[in-house]
């Protein structure tokens, strides 16, 4: 019985987990919430305010910023008002460095920066002037470098107070092109740049960066945005439904309190994060199997989606010939 084909197809899988079991790293470990400060930027409305929402009901001390001090104050008074807990706010635009320094400065050390403002506009690059492009590159990469500069230091010297962790809000098109955002897709793209250096400077720092992967998500933002976007961004996103931020903020918590790098937010989206792994650091030696035993399947789907996503364009410019 001892088939020596059917041992080596058994004892294969095995071998590669005890292999990834003991190089995988960082090693995993997790980041408390509980009694401890979180600091949301974009933390007024959406994504950001559910975040909020939530970080405050599992007993941390939460801290929001973003511009406008109205919006501040009414989601301050909408979480006191279903949960009992204060927040505290800072009105400031992540892309003045001095404003957001002094904000941190005011709101003491933090033990888990979220990065989460952002802003986005969908049209073709040909179209969208310098200035969309600009306003997108600086909310969303430069604002997030300006947090990170101005909370880095403090967040370093908190002795002895167990891990911290840096979470940047990214975002599906942060890990694949989509027709119509090139400028807002360059500014998340970026973002993971900045993520899997940061990490290698901060792990002995015991501080652990999280980079989350929302799929589209009903928010004041997204509103806003699908009143304006080309007849073709809709075709090609429209067979994936949006989520709700309150499911995304869960799944961006449990990421973050499980010090995650890639935190993907659905079924779609964990496909996507094996398909554009790269060399991403993987805590999870079992995440990581499956990443390897997936890859060349889950490049055939990927494929498949490129074949679909240019039929649809050409489909389109065959239909719409005078544009
Ligand atoms: N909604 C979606 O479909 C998706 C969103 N994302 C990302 O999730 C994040 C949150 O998005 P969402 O909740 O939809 O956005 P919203 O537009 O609903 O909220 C954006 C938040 O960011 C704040 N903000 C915007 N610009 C600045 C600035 N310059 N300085 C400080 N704060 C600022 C806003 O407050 P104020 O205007 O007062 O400054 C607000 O609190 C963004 O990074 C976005 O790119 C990712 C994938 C999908
Ligand atoms: C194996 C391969 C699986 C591939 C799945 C690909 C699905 C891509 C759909 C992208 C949808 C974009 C949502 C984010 C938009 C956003 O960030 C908002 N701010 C703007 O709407």
């Amino acid at each position: 019985m001892a088939d020596p084909i059917f041992s080596f197809l058994l004892l294969l899988p095995l071998a590669l987990l005890l292999l990834l079991y003991f190089i995988v790293r960082p090693r995993p470990t997790t980041v408390p919430i509980k009694n401890r400060h979180v600091f949301i930027t974009g933390g007024s409305s959406g994504i950001g305010l559910a975040l909020a929402h939530r970080a405050a009901s599992e007993g941390a001390k939460v801290s929001i910023l973003a511009r406008s001090f109205d919006k501040l104050e009414e989601a301050k008074n909408y979480i006191l008002l279903s949960t009992g807990i204060d927040v505290t706010v800072f009105a400031a635009d992540v892309r003045d460095y001095e404003a957001v320094s002094k904000a941190v400065e005011v709101a003491g050390p933090i033990d888990v920066l979220v990065i989460n403002q952002g802003v986005f506009v969908a049209q073709e690059l040909e179209k969208q002037g310098l200035d969309e492009i600009k306003f997108m590159v600086d909310v969303n990469l430069m604002g997030s470098f300006n947090m990170i500069k101005a909370a880095l230091p403090r967040m370093k010297d908190r002795k002895d107070h167990g891990p911290g962790s840096i979470a940047l809000m990214s975002s599906q098109v942060g890990q694949v092109g989509i027709y119509g955002y090139a400028a807002y897709s360059a500014s998340k793209f970026g973002l993971r740049g900045l993520a899997e250096a940061l990490q290698q400077e901060v792990i002995v720092d015991d501080i652990h960066v999280s980079l989350i992967f929302p799929p589209a998500t009903d928010t004041p933002g997204l509103t806003k945005e699908t009143k304006k976007r080309p007849q073709l961004t809709n075709i090609i996103t429209e067979s994936s439904s949006a989520m709700k931020a309150e499911e995304v903020a869960k799944k961006a918590l449990d990421g973050i309190k499980s010090a995650s790098f890639i935190v993907p937010c659905n079924f779609e989206g964990l496909l996507l994060s094996i398909a554009t792994v790269g060399l991403s650091p993987q805590r999870s030696f079992m995440m990581a199997f499956v990443e390897v035993v997936a890859a060349g399947i889950i490049r055939i789907v990927a494929l498949g989606f490129q074949w679909n996503w240019y039929t649809s364009i050409h489909k389109w410019h065959g239909q719409n010939k005078s544009s």
